[in-house]
């Protein structure tokens, strides 16, 4: 065999244990078709959190005007998408030379399978390998609607040279919302366009029910329960339609339904691996139908969020388990998730419907933030906080709306996963005033 281990696919779920692997002595490779270190590193999580930052500053100050500010700032777009292409540009090279070093060999080229221990790159080059990773992540759903050459993916907004005047979305998980929020932040007309009858639906609905209220109030408009059903250009800009002779006049349709499994191009029916319209199935050992195969990442069909931190443990599993580290299946511990809109929504652990179902097992405890010195300095009105118990008073699950939400949330999974008590807490002495020290305030209190 060429290699002990390859990856196909660059990105978080692949070289966060192809480098331990390689430290630990094994022959590792992985295989990258496009930009190094995959969808977060070039066109996610570090490209919107890039575009995020001025739109975060633009709602902070907006909170604040009459309060001590005058004049909120404005966003210069074309700056904004050079300073994001000089934070983002380097990156893939970067991340390139990260896996060199670690002693991971690095291979150019759309991998697919032979068998189930080779691999063609290419139509150039065929390698070999005891065991083969498939982390080949998500690709943008694209609506299969007239006229959908109109409309652009998440990789095209988040590379827009210019922003548009009217911005129409198309979806409302966590790519439309975000989207929606830095584009109305910076300036565009936004219209929130989804099929059903609620946003985020993994969130809590009554939390992002408050969200949708303030994104309202800070202009974008949201129309629920809406299939879209064509686009066509028009004089001056493009024309979307929809049923119940819906029609809506824009400069710019964002096509945010969603993510699907990137299996096609593998060559899988060479292989004993099963897919589902969610992913690659795998068992608790991330293992395939075909003993050496295995997969993470965005690609697997799996229970918990399809986010950058699972992919990141699911690799460290995979590199401890192929290392004769671990035996033991893999055990998902709380997971923290959040939205980057603004208010920022982040939650961890039961939900309020959930302990509210069981109300013999758990307490719920909401905090309205406009009650709260500390966010009524920032005028961080609307937001608020729900604090879950269990019977022993240990807190189990929580859900944040507002400016430092991640952090919050963040805090509290510690306090969770390590079990630490009331009376722990009440020890520890934290910088006053911050926002450690109002959220460990709420639950000695
Ligand atoms: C717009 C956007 C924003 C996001 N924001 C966040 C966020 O804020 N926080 C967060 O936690 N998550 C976020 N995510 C999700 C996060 O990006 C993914 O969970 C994460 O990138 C998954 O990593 P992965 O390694 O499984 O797959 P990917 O990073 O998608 O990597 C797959 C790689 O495989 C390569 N590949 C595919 N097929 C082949 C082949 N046949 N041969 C060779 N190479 C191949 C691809 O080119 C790609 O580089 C965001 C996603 C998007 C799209
Ligand atoms: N902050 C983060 O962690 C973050 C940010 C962005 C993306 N992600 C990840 O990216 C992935 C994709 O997220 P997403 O937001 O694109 O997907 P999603 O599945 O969460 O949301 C898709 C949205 O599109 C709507 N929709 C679907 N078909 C439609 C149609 N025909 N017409 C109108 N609306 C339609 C759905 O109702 C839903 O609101 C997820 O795995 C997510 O975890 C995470």
């Amino acid at each position: 065999m060429d290699y002990d281990v390859v990856f196909i696919g660059s990105g978080q779920g692949a070289w966060n244990g192809a480098i331990p692997m390689a430290k630990r002595g094994l022959n590792v490779a992985i295989i990258e078709s496009s930009l190094w270190g995959g969808t977060c590193t070039n066109r996610g999580c570090n490209a919107k959190f890039t575009l995020d930052r001025p739109a975060e500053l633009v709602f902070e100050a907006r909170e604040l005007v009459g309060l001590g500010i005058d004049q909120v700032p404005k966003i210069n777009w074309a700056d904004l998408m050079a300073h994001k292409q000089d934070v983002i540009g380097p990156l893939s090279d970067k991340m390139r030379q990260r896996m060199d070093k670690g002693g991971v060999h690095t291979i150019t080229g759309h991998a697919q399978f032979v068998d189930a221990h080779t691999l063609r790159i290419d139509d150039r080059q065929t390698i070999t390998a005891d065991k083969i990773v498939i982390v080949t992540g998500q690709v943008p759903h694209r609506l299969d609607v007239p006229g959908r050459e109109l409309m652009h993916d998440s990789t095209d907004f988040l590379s827009s040279a210019s922003l548009p005047d009217r911005l129409t979305v198309i979806g409302a998980g966590y790519i439309g919302m975000e989207a929606a929020s830095i584009a109305s932040l910076a300036g565009a007309d936004v219209t929130l366009v989804t099929d059903g009858n609620a946003a985020l639906r993994s969130y809590d609905q009554t939390t992002v029910d408050r969200l949708v209220t303030i994104m309202r109030q800070n202009g974008v408009k949201f129309i629920f329960n809406q299939s879209i059903t064509a686009a066509h250009q028009i004089v001056g800009g493009i024309e979307v339609t929809g049923d119940h002779d819906f029609r809506l006049e824009t400069d710019y349709i964002l096509d945010a339904t969603g993510r699907v499994p990137n299996t096609s191009g593998l060559n899988l029916a060479a292989v004993n691996v099963q897919t589902n319209a969610h992913g690659i199935v795998v068992n608790d050992h991330l293992q395939t139908g075909e003993p050496n195969v295995y997969a993470t990442g965005d690609v697997i069909a799996k229970s918990v969020a399809k986010i950058t931190p699972t992919a990141v443990f699911e690799s460290h599993y995979l590199a401890d388990l192929l290392t004769d580290q671990t035996s033991a299946p893999i055990r998902y511990p709380n997971i923290a998730v959040n939205v980057f809109t603004m208010p920022r929504l982040a939650s961890v652990g039961i939900s309020p419907a959930e302990a509210r179902q069981a109300p013999e097992r758990f307490r719920v405890e909401t905090v309205d933030y406009a009650q709260d010195w500390f966010h009524q300095s920032d005028n961080e009105m609307g937001s608020e906080i729900t604090l879950i118990y269990d019977q022993a008073d240990q807190l189990v699950g929580a859900v944040d709306m507002s400016n430092q939400a991640p952090d919050t949330i963040n805090t509290l999974l510690g306090y969770m996963e390590l079990g630490v008590t009331k009376a722990q807490l009440d020890k520890m002495i934290y910088i006053f005033p911050s926002n450690t020290w109002e959220t460990r305030k709420r639950i000695i209190k």
